[in-house]
Formats: structure tokens, C-alpha cells, sequence
């Protein structure tokens, strides 16, 4: 058993953390954190972890985390970069959902962050979370940055292709809708249930900080630099995000690509290639850490449109970074993570 700290456990990647962590065989949640629930039991915040977490929340300090094998970090930007260092020092492993260490370049984190970066030096240390081209680094790492929810849905869709050079990469659409947890849990007007209701609208389009991130891992499969159009949306779910994606063919290659798709995932435990003609629908993976792809040249046409779906809270962020977690201490990868999504 290792013993698992997590900052920010109030939060919606927090809780969605202890559901999958309550249920792993591994693990003991040693210590939650929150500022504003210090000393509350955590199961009389959420009662739907009564009999499964047995803790009080404390506030977040480092001497108290030390004490974990892990900490996760489901904090705001700009929280984890202030304690990573300390806490590897201490040899504690490191998880952050956050966005803090996604970007190598700090100088561009701290332009579309709004900040600047804390620890710099660390940036270079940091594995990106994506088990899917990362896995063996992973496994090695002591801090890993977990992707974004977008970033995750989007690099997931457009692999195959970029990694085979199929496409125009200087041309590359993603037109994205997520659901308001993505938001988080603090309070705000734009995500009431009054404000987005029975409306559907697209935010950030001239250029929203997930882009520079999914700009980033493109590349790096590309061996150069793509070109992105990325606009998401926000609609009235509370989970999953849909990636539409677009890309000029480079070559008629539509008789292979459901194949190249399903080769390129065979051997991932998350990543599930529908058959051909199957549209993907957030609700069919609500609640598992899976992403669901279809892939389709509309009319035989050369643009090739490759649809992604996850569960924002899930694959999109605890999920996965429990899923880092299982590689990083060589857990069986699938472990805690074996729920299927509800239906309907
Ligand atoms: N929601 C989503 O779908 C996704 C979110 N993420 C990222 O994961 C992180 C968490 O997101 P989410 O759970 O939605 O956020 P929430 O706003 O729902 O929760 C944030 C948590 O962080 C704690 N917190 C806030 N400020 C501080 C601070 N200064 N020091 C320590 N703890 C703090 C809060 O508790 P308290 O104030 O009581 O301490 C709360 O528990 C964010 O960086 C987000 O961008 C990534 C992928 C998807
Ligand atoms: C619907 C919604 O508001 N989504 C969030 C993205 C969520 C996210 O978690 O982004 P980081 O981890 O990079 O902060 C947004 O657009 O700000």
C-alpha cells in the first residue's frame, strides 16, 4: 500500500480523485487538503464516499504531505509550482492536474497563464501525463503534468494521423464542446444553471490556453510545427467534452484509416476505436476513463473528420492522473479505473 496525499480535495478533479482512489487496492488516501473545510470530515462533505475515505480535511502543508508516497495536486494554476519542489525533495512523487508544468517554455506558460513561473527549473523534469506517447517516461518520472481536458481529447483524435504524416498539419481544426465541470466547482454567473441552460455557445476563440499546450504534443509527434484552430464551447452538461476535428488529407488514404486507427490503439486500455459508421457520444463514457474515436472522410472528400469523446473529470483529468499514478509505482494500469460509463 502507498499513502496518497491530495491538495485540493473539495474541488471536482479532488473528489473525483478520492471516487476512483476509495476503490484501489493500493492505495490508502492519507491526507486531503482544503482551506475552507479544514477539520470537516471528507464523507460529510460527500457523503457518497461514506464507508470508503476515513479522513478530515487539513490544510494544505507541506511537513503533513511529506508524509505521502504521492500527492496529487488538483489546485488552481499556480499552486503546485510552489510546493513540488519541497515535496520531491522529501522524496514524494508528484501528480499535477494543473497546467503548471505542461509547458516547457516558461516564458509562454507565464504569457498565457497570467503569471509567472515559480519553478522553472523543475519545467525540464516534468513528464507530460499522456500515457498514450508517454508511457515509459511515465513510469521513470517523479513529477508528471497530467494534460488538460481539451488537450486530451484533441491530441488523442489527430495521433494517428500526424504520427504517420497523413495530413496537412499546417491546417489543423478543432472544434471542441465541454460540459460546465470543466469550469470547476467555485462558484461563478457564467456556469449557473440559469446562464447555461437551454444555450450553447463558443468562449475563448481568439485563442484559449489550452492551444499552445495541444500545439506543443502535436508537434512533438509531428517532428515539426503544426498549425491549429481551436475554439471550444461551452455546453449544458455537467461532464464530457466532444472534439470534432478536421484535416486536409494529404493523399487518398480513407480505405486505411479505420484500420491505422485501430492498430494505432490496439494495445491501449483507454482508448477505444469505434467501428466504422459509429458516431461517439459523451454518455458512453460518463464517469469511465476512456475515449471513444471515430474516424470518417465525409462524401469521399480530402478532409478527414476524426471525432473524440471523454469524460473531462475522468480521462481528462483524475483519471488519467490515476492512470499515471498505476504506471509510476507499476500497478496494473487499469487499476481503480475499471468503471464503465452509466447508462443512460
Ligand atoms: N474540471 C475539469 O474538468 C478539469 C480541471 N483540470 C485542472 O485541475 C485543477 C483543479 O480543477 P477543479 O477540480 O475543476 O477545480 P475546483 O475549483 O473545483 O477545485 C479547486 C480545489 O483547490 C483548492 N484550492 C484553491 N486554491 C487553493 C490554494 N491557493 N492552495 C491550496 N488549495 C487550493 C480548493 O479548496 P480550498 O479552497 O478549500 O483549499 C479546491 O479543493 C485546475 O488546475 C484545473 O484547471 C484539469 C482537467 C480537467
Ligand atoms: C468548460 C471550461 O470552462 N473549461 C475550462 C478548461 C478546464 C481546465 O481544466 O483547464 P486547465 O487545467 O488548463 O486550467 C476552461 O476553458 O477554462
Amino acid at each position: 500500500m502507498i499513502r496518497v496525499g491530495i491538495v485540493g480535495g473539495t474541488g471536482y478533479t479532488g473528489v473525483e480523485l478520492l471516487r476512483i482512489l476509495a476503490l484501489h487496492d493500493e492505495v490508502e488516501v492519507a491526507v486531503v487538503t482544503s482551506r475552507s473545510d479544514d477539520g470537516m470530515r471528507v464523507d460529510a462533505l460527500y457523503p457518497n464516499l461514506r464507508g470508503n475515505i476515513d479522513v478530515c480535511f487539513t490544510r494544505p502543508d507541506v511537513d503533513t504531505l511529506a508524509s505521502c508516497d504521492v500527492v496529487f495536486f488538483a489546485t488552481p494554476n499556480g499552486i503546485a509550482m510552489l510546493m513540488a519542489e519541497q515535496l520531491l525533495a522529501r522524496n514524494v512523487k508528484v501528480i499535477d492536474l494543473s497546467a503548471d508544468f505542461r509547458i516547457k517554455d516558461a516564458v509562454d506558460w507565464g504569457k498565457w497563464y497570467g503569471m509567472e513561473h515559480a519553478s522553472p527549473d523543475l519545467i525540464a523534469d516534468a513528464v507530460y501525463g499522456l500515457p498514450e506517447i508517454n508511457r515509459s517516461q511515465i513510469a521513470n518520472a517523479n513529477l508528471i503534468a497530467c494534460p488538460g481536458c481539451y488537450p486530451t481529447a484533441v491530441q488523442l483524435g489527430f495521433l494517428p494521423l500526424i504520427e504517420q504524416g497523413l495530413i496537412d498539419s499546417r491546417h489543423l481544426i478543432a472544434d471542441v464542446k465541454s460540459g460546465v465541470s470543466g469550469a470547476g466547482r467555485k462558484a461563478s454567473v457564467a456556469t449557473l444553471m440559469s446562464e447555461t441552460g437551454e444555450s450553447f455557445k463558443a468562449y475563448a476563440s481568439s485563442g484559449h490556453r489550452h492551444l499552445p499546450e495541444i500545439v506543443q504534443g502535436l508537434s512533438m509527434a509531428a517532428g515539426k510545427q503544426v498549425g491549429l484552430t481551436f475554439v471550444p464551447h461551452l455546453v449544458p452538461m455537467i461532464r464530457g467534452i466532444h472534439a470534432t476535428l478536421y484535416a486536409p488529407l494529404e493523399t487518398d488514404v480513407t480505405a486505411q484509416l479505420q484500420a491505422l486507427y485501430e492498430q494505432r490503439y490496439a494495445n491501449e486500455l483507454f482508448v477505444d476505436v469505434l467501428p466504422a459508421g459509429v458516431h461517439p457520444d459523451t454518455r458512453n463514457v460518463r464517469g469511465s476513463n476512456n475515449c471513444q474515436i471515430a474516424v470518417v472522410v465525409p462524401q469521399g472528400g480530402d478532409t478527414v473528420v476524426v471525432l473524440s469523446v471523454i469524460d473531462n473529470l475522468v480521462k481528462g483529468a483524475a483519471g488519467q492522473a490515476v492512470q499515471n499514478m498505476n504506471l509510476m509505482f507499476a500497478f496494473n494500469e487499469k487499476q481503480g479505473l475499471q468503471t464503465m460509463a452509466l447508462y443512460p
